[in-house]
């Protein structure tokens, strides 16, 4: 008795287990993230209704692209992930999960992902799909090792969810799937700079150089950041100029941007870790209040 439940309970612990270690391996919170903001763009196509079905083969689409393109960004960086602190607990690094099992999981949930784009929408979002999961896996993610300018590359398939999103609905990609693009495109330099000034020492053990110029934190580095924040003030106005959504988003969207730029200007003047920290929240503050507003304020 005593035996079968110990069984019982080690094998739910070794269930458990493996899940804490698929989700992060596929970056459960940053592809839960991008796959909402892809749900976002679908359903501020002119014309789309809300369909909870065709919501949830979206997530479950995004979901498997994104775990994949994670999980083959985790097979390149196995060795350099070893390394810093904020990676080393990686199922790869640490030695918890194979490559061989990592190689299929991205195999088949890539697979997976791109059949339900192409069957359950269209082969226009299921190949952009590939695309951002190419960029992602094959073109960022060794470009990491070369120089900044990756920031920039990574920002493609970043941004690119919208574009999915958008072409999921409406089966083109018209200025309204480019203008919410541009939003999170911009929003990503303050989001990874923040992130890279809180982890530099990591970054330099690992022999990434990913903030701009290949500098250090400094204070040209939060003046870069304070400029993508200032950009994404007319930025978040585009979709509501293009009548995408309405006048009530349009104001969330300045107001969160000027939450978002005095959190840069801040990391500007202070110069430290501590105000990085607030910018790096400042930006899952800013892209989720935005995409909420105008996920509830359609026109
Ligand atoms: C150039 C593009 C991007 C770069 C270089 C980047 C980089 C990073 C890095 C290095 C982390 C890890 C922080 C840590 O370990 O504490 C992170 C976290 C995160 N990123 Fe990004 N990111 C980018 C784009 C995006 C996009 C497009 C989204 C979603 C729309 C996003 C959402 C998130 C979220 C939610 C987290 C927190 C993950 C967690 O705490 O588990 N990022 N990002
Ligand atoms: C549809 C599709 C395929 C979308 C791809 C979406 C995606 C994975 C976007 C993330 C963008 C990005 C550059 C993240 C940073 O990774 P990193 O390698 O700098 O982070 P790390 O150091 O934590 O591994």
């Amino acid at each position: 008795m005593l035996q079968e439940n110990s069984i019982k309970l080690s094998s739910s612990y070794a269930v458990a287990s493996k899940v804490k270690d698929y989700s992060q391996l596929m970056k459960f919170n940053l592809t839960f993230m991008v796959v909402f903001s892809s749900v976002v763009a679908y359903l501020l196509v002119p014309g789309v209704e809300f369909d909870l079905i065709k919501v949830l083969l979206l997530f479950a689409g995004g979901l498997l692209v994104s775990g994949s393109a994670n999980t083959i960004n985790q097979i390149w960086e196995k060795n350099t992930d070893k390394l810093m602190a904020r990676t080393a607990t990686r199922p790869l690094p640490s030695g918890r999960m194979s490559e061989t099992e990592a190689i299929i999981v991205a195999a088949v949930t890539g697979v997976a992902g791109f059949l339900i784009m192409g069957y359950c929408f269209n082969w226009l979002s299921a190949a952009l799909s590939l695309f951002s999961l190419v960029m992602y896996g094959f073109v960022y993610t060794p470009w990491k090792k070369w120089n900044s300018l990756a920031v920039l590359v990574g920002g493609i398939p970043g941004a690119m969810p919208l574009l999915i999103g958008w072409a999921a609905g409406a089966n083109n990609l018209s200025e309204g799937g480019w203008s919410l693009f541009a939003i999170q495109f911009l929003w990503q330099f303050p989001h990874f700079w923040a992130i890279a000034w809180i982890a530099h020492k990591d970054y330099t053990r690992a022999g990434f150089k990913l903030l701009p110029a290949n500098g250090e934190p400094n204070k040209f580095t939060a003046l870069q950041a304070v400029m993508y924040t200032l950009l994404l003030i007319p930025a978040g106005v585009a979709p509501y100029l293009l009548k995408i959504t309405g006048g009530i988003s349009a104001i969330v969207a300045i107001l969160a941007g000027l939450f978002f730029l005095y959190r840069a200007i801040n990391l500007y003047r202070k110069n430290d870790v501590p105000a990085a920290r607030k910018l790096m929240f400042g930006s899952y503050i800013y892209l989720t209040i935005v995409q909420l507003a105008q996920l509830l304020d359609k026109a």
